[in-house]
Order: structure tokens, then sequence, then C-alpha cells
């Protein structure tokens, strides 16, 4: 039985995707081997708590939420979170994974909606990106950028242009108080981008704190 150092479960409302504004159980789980420069969840880099997969699974049956996002930290560097993730999509439960794509989600089960965040050179970590994973995505899964400054938003349009990928979604998402949103909407429009802009709606409605 698979065992998983998780930071929290909470509840809110998805702040983040296609799927922004339902509510959702959220799963952080602990560790993260990258350091992006904006992180806004860097208190779930260490500590944590071991918890047993079953013990995880009754937290998040407390709910009937459809959607559960597992998140962190980074949920791939736990070897036990492919055991969480079929569980949870055995419980029926429409799964969210969200992750850096700096490991491999080949092995993540395809019921899963994978949220890829490609890493740009604002964040300070895109050398970590495994560009491999691209060729693992599917016409459910969603394809995000943090996006930093104008640097950034040219690289990710050069992303997205060069790569028809058959993902549902092109994600382009401002650093938190890092870039105006007024502008990044407008370059979108002007370079005609098939591309959504998303902002972390949770942030919007509670603030940049823990659990929300
Ligand atoms: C905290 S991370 C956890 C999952 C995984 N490590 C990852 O980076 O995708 C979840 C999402 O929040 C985004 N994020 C973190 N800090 C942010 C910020 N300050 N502004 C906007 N998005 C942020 C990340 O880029 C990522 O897409
Ligand atoms: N409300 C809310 N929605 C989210 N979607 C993705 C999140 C994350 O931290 O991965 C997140 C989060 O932290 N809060
Ligand atoms: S990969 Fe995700 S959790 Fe890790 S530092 Fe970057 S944003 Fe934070
Ligand atoms: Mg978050």
């Amino acid at each position: 039985m698979a065992r998983l150092r998780i930071t929290e479960i909470f509840h809110s409302l998805q702040g983040e995707t296609s799927a922004m504004g339902r509510p959702a159980t959220f799963v952080r789980l602990t560790g993260c081997p990258l350091r992006c420069q904006y992180c806004d969840s860097a208190y779930a880099f260490h500590g944590g708590e071991w918890m047993e997969l079953e013990e995880i699974l009754a937290r998040v049956e407390e709910r009937t939420d459809q959607l559960v996002v597992v998140t962190g930290g980074e949920p791939l560097a736990q070897a036990g979170v492919h055991d969480l993730l079929q569980s949870l999509c055995n419980a029926n439960r429409e799964v969210y994974l969200e992750t850096s794509g700096a490991l491999s989600v080949r092995d993540v089960d395809p019921r899963v909606v994978k949220i890829l965040d490609i890493k740009t050179p604002g964040s300070g970590e895109s050398e970590k990106n495994h560009w491999q994973n691209l060729q693992y995505l599917s016409a459910r899964d969603q394809v995000k950028f943090v996006l930093c400054d104008r640097k950034d938003y040219e690289w990710a349009r050069d992303v997205v242009r060069e790569h028809p990928l058959p993902v549902a979604e092109w994600l382009f998402s401002p650093s938190y108080g890092e870039l105006d949103l007024r502008e990044l909407a407008e370059w979108i429009l002007a370079d005609q981008l098939p591309v959504r802009l998303q902002v972390q709606l949770h942030k919007w409605i509670w603030g940049d704190i823990p659990g929300h």
C-alpha cells in the first residue's frame, strides 16, 4: 500500500485551467525538485505528513466534489502518486494533475487530465523542461505557461506555433502580480493566438494564502 507525503488536503474552487470556478478537492503533495522564482507554494517544499493511501482517499471521500486536483510541490516526484491517481479515477472522480513537466508523464493513468506547465525562461527553471512529455499529451490535456514578462510571452507564443499538439487548451497565465493582465490580453489579441488567458481565480477571491 502506497504512502505519500502530503502538505494539505483542502476544498476550494478550481482557480486555474478550463475547470476554473468549479468546486474541487485539492491534494497537495510535499516536495519539489524545482525552484521557480514566482512559486506560490514554497510552503510545500518541506515538511508535510506521511499518509497512507487509504487515509488520503478517506479524506477525499468526506466531500462529494466531482473534481479532484492533485498538485504540489511536484506530484510526480513521489512514486506513490500513480496509485493515488488510479484510485481516484477508480472512485469515479474527475482527476486533474498539475505538473511542472520536469518529470515524465508517460506512466500517468490515461483517465487523468494532465495540466502540463512548460517552464518559461522567467521562471528560472526552463532548462528542466522534459520536452519528450509533449508526445504523451492527448486531446483531454492542457498545456500552461506562467508568464513573467514580454520575453516569456514571445517564447511561449513560439512554442505554441511550433507544436501543433492535439491538446484541449493552451493556457497563458500571468505570474501573479508580475505581469499586467491587460497587456497580456492585448498581446494575445494582436497575435491572434489560439490560447486561453487564465487568471488564478482563487487569488482574486481570497488573496495569496495557503489552503484556498
Ligand atoms: C504550485 S504549482 C504545483 C504543480 C507543479 N509543481 C507545477 O509547477 O505545475 C501549480 C501551478 O501554479 C503555478 N504558479 C505557481 N506560482 C504562481 C504565481 N506566482 N503566479 C501564477 N501561477 C503560479 C505554477 O506555475 C503551476 O502551474
Ligand atoms: N483554488 C485553487 N485552485 C488551484 N488550482 C491549482 C492550484 C495549485 O496550487 O496547483 C490551485 C490552488 O492552490 N488553489
Ligand atoms: S515546479 Fe511548481 S511547485 Fe515546484 S517551484 Fe515551480 S511552481 Fe513551485
Ligand atoms: Mg496554487
